[in-house]
């Protein structure tokens, strides 16, 4: 037998995908016909042939890129137990969590997640852990204090046995009674923990409802007439870990940036750069984890999971793993996926193919980073020393200098085995410093180093910086899930969230980050850039999404064609391609172990994304570049159970807002009823020919009709389940405008 210490920390598995790759030849090899097809017919049609022509170019240029990030599918596996037993030195992480708005996000869920990272399987002494509320909220910090002294009793509770999921809100949920055949000492614990935690989600509770939520004095006193977005830093000390046992409880520090009105403060990417910044004073872990407050650690040795990546030596060769990627995956998800939003195929599949490129995109939580990746290093940095001169740090990295010298020490990698005594609080003077928001001014943040800024999907556009510059990532996915999140709403908060995401992800496009200039250099991986592509052109890819619904609509009305005569042979290549295309993505989701329901759920909500949100986020863009508005980073609502309000048969329903990416969505599905309302009662303009609409256009009609479904049913839904009144008049007028053009056209 090998020798434990010879053994690998991870291992990298090719998946066996022959016959997908070969239905993905085919269907490309389909669209390519298609677009033959058109070439060659292209003199005996007009307009519509062109406009044809051009969605379905830009179909199989998609097709292609998700062909090339699919191709080679990797799974990694992971061997703590290996990791273990090698007794290494193991290096320090610091743990971050992003905070912004107690009422859009319960404070109960970001005491839940502090609490599961403190309770991780870590030496304590390595660990130490960071709140940032961009809110500036009294009730967030008051909820982290108690639930520092509420830590006490959990973590060493957690550890003593061996608990699994470490949250309390969820571990009381799933043993919500008295777990049996276990010792009356853990039966005993086991329900103080319970009644503690109920007090201390009592208290937050009562907090909240009170309009201060305890009296600003003392350590409070900071949040005494501020204002949320006019205020100076704070920062406190909730926890130090003085004694820096490795079983005691890791230090828990709050803060709240500096943010001035004048001042853009550049929404999470910069809160991700003060807490960066604070934390390399006070604790400069070489290693930094980051999560959103609503995502938990469910696995509780993830960070040994995370480490077999870092410590084990990255396929044999150099060392270039920049940052370990953990999926979403979200609890409480709803049966069949009904928003289509928890993304399960999607990391499956398409991340699982990334994975084998040049590594997973950053995906904003459940990561952990390299600290000197994140302060601007390439992988094969010669010029370490250049970077080291006090000049240059002080250029690049703002003018502190205990800042600075923390950052020399990361970037020569020196090594900090754990966090020295009492050292937290002496640092405060200088965390306020960097905290501050002049402190940018001047230097590399948001540039070179750090989040960076100029994209509501600085998660996609820091990775994408990190992959830019030669390096590589990897996907850890152990079982259990390391990190679960809230489950994703359903109807406007999902449009509001897609939209973001299609909007920072084009402002990725048109920025100097775009991906085909490391391409070009030579750093980012042709198939990489590719696959980043695939993502970023979301907005883009809504123009031809949305033609290409209201193209049959217009064939029906004006009795043209779009799509080939039934009694042409190539016919049957847009059927062969409708029903190959199905069919795979259907077997990619009984594969996954999910129902055929979920999958007809994730094709009308993605169609649905694509053609309003995605195109929405394609406006604001466009109004960005005209220098009219600029883009936002709207936070999406955390329930803190799903849908309490709702009973059960309610919440996988739709619900509508007078939103106007109500009025696009609206407008499509009553176009389309029009037509097939105009064409089955025989109103169609003259053809003469034969060579009018027919069978194929009436199809694809209906299946526009059937992907948006949950905007028929809102037709006739009442209150949030209906579409609202001003939004079905503004899109009627849209439709009797676009039939009358039809008719004129
Ligand atoms: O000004 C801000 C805005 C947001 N956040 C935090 O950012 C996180 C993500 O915000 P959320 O509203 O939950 O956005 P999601 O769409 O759910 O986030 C996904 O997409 C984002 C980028 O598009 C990534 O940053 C996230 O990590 C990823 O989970 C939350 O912890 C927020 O508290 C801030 O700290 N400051
Ligand atoms: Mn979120």
């Amino acid at each position: 037998m090998a020798k434990p210490i010879s053994l690998p920390l991870h291992e990298r598995i090719s998946r066996r995908n022959n016959i997908p790759r070969a239905v993905e030849l085919i269907i490309l090899f389909l669209l390519f016909s298609l677009l033959l097809y058109r070439l060659l017919s292209l003199k005996d049609h007009g307009f519509i042939w062109i406009l044809a022509f051009l969605c379905e170019s830009w179909f199989a240029f998609t097709w292609v890129l998700i062909l090339s990030s699919k191709w080679n599918q990797v799974d990694y596996k992971t061997y703590p137990e290996r990791l273990l037993q090698r007794k290494l030195d193991l290096p320090p992480v610091d743990m971050f969590v992003t905070t912004t708005d107690p009422v859009l996000e319960p404070p109960i869920l970001t005491v839940n997640t502090v609490l599961s990272l403190l309770a991780v399987d870590y030496p304590s002494d390595k660990l130490a852990c960071y709140v940032s509320d961009d809110g500036a909220s009294p009730l967030t910090f008051y909820s982290l204090v108690e639930a520092s002294k509420f830590a006490k009793i959990w973590v060493p509770f957690c550890k003593k046995y061996n608990i699994q999921i470490r949250a309390p809100f969820r571990y009381f949920t799933i043993e919500s009674t008295s777990p049996r055949d276990v010792s009356p000492e853990f039966k005993q614990e086991w329900k103080r923990m319970k009644d503690e935690y109920e007090m201390l989600s009592k208290k937050i509770e009562e907090a909240a409802q009170r309009s201060i939520p305890c009296e600003l004095a003392g350590d409070f006193a900071d949040f005494s007439n501020i204002q949320r977005k006019h205020h100076p830093t704070i920062i406190k000390v909730i926890w130090e870990n003085k004694e820096v046992q490795s079983n005691g409880i890791p230090p828990l520090v709050y803060m709240s940036r500096e943010k001035r009105p004048k001042h853009h403060h550049h929404f999470k990417a910069g809160a991700m750069n003060i807490l960066t910044r604070v934390s390399g004073v006070m604790t400069n872990a070489p290693f930094m984890l980051n999560v959103d407050c609503d995502m938990y650690a469910n696995n509780p040795r993830i960070v040994f999971h995370a480490m077999c990546f870092f410590l084990g030596g990255f396929n044999n060769q150099r060392d270039d793993l920049a940052f370990v990627q953990s999926p979403q995956v979200f609890y409480d998800g709803l049966k069949d996926d009904p928003f289509g939003n928890q993304l399960v195929v999607f990391y499956k599949y398409l991340v699982g193919g990334i994975v084998g490129i040049q590594g997973p995109f950053y995906g904003g939580t459940g990561c952990f980073h390299r600290r000197k990746v994140i302060y601007g290093l390439s992988p094969d940095d010669n010029e370490i020393a250049r970077k080291l001169s006090n000049e240059a740090l002080l250029k690049t990295f703002g003018r502190s200098m205990e800042f600075t010298k923390s950052a020399a020490k990361i970037l020569s990698d020196m090594k900090t085995s754990s966090i020295s005594p009492n050292n937290i609080s002496n640092c405060i003077e200088a965390a306020y410093q960097v905290a501050g928001c002049g402190y940018e001014y001047g230097t590399s943040w948001g540039k070179e180093v750090g989040w960076i800024y100029g994209s509501t999907t600085e998660d996609v556009l820091t990775g994408l910086t990190i992959h830019g510059r030669g390096w590589r990532s990897a996907f850890c996915s152990p079982d259990p899930p390391a990190f679960l999140g809230c489950a994703p709403p359903g109807g406007p908060g999902s449009m509001t969230q897609q939209k973001r995401w299609s909007t920072g992800l084009l402002e990725i496009w048109f920025s100097t980050k775009n991906p085909l200039v490391p391409t070009l250099q030579g750093k980012l991986q042709i198939r990489q850039c590719m696959a980043y592509m695939w993502l970023i052109l979301w907005g883009l890819r809504s123009i031809p999404e949305l033609c290409y619904a209201i193209l049959p609509a217009y064939c029906i009305i004006t009795n043209s064609h779009f799509m080939p005569k039934v009694r042409e042979p190539t016919i049957l290549i847009p059927v062969a391609i409708f029903v190959m295309y199905n069919l795979y993505t259907l077997s990619e989701y009984l594969r996954s172990g999910l129902s055929a329901h979920a999958w007809w759920n994730n094709q009308r909500i993605w169609r649905l994304n694509a053609m309003t949100a995605w195109f929405f986020g394609f406006l604001s863009v466009v109004l960005k570049l005209l220098g009219i508005s600029n883009t936002v980073f709207e936070v999406t609502q955390k329930a803190t159970s799903t849908n309490a309000d709702d009973n059960d048969a309610n919440s996988g329903r739709f619900t509508f807002d007078e939103s106007p990416i109500f009025i696009l969505g609206t407008t499509i599905l009553l176009v389309n009823l029009t037509a097939l309302a105009i064409g089955l009662l025989g109103f169609r303009s003259e053809s003469g020919d034969g060579n009018g609409s027919g069978i194929g256009e009436f199809i694809c009609s209906v299946w526009v009709v059937l992907l948006f479904w949950a905007f028929f049913k809102g037709l006739f839904g009442k209150g949030k389940y209906g579409i609202p009144f001003s939004t079905l008049y503004k899109s009627w007028a849209i439709v009797l405008l676009f039939v009358q053009l039809c008719k004129w056209g």
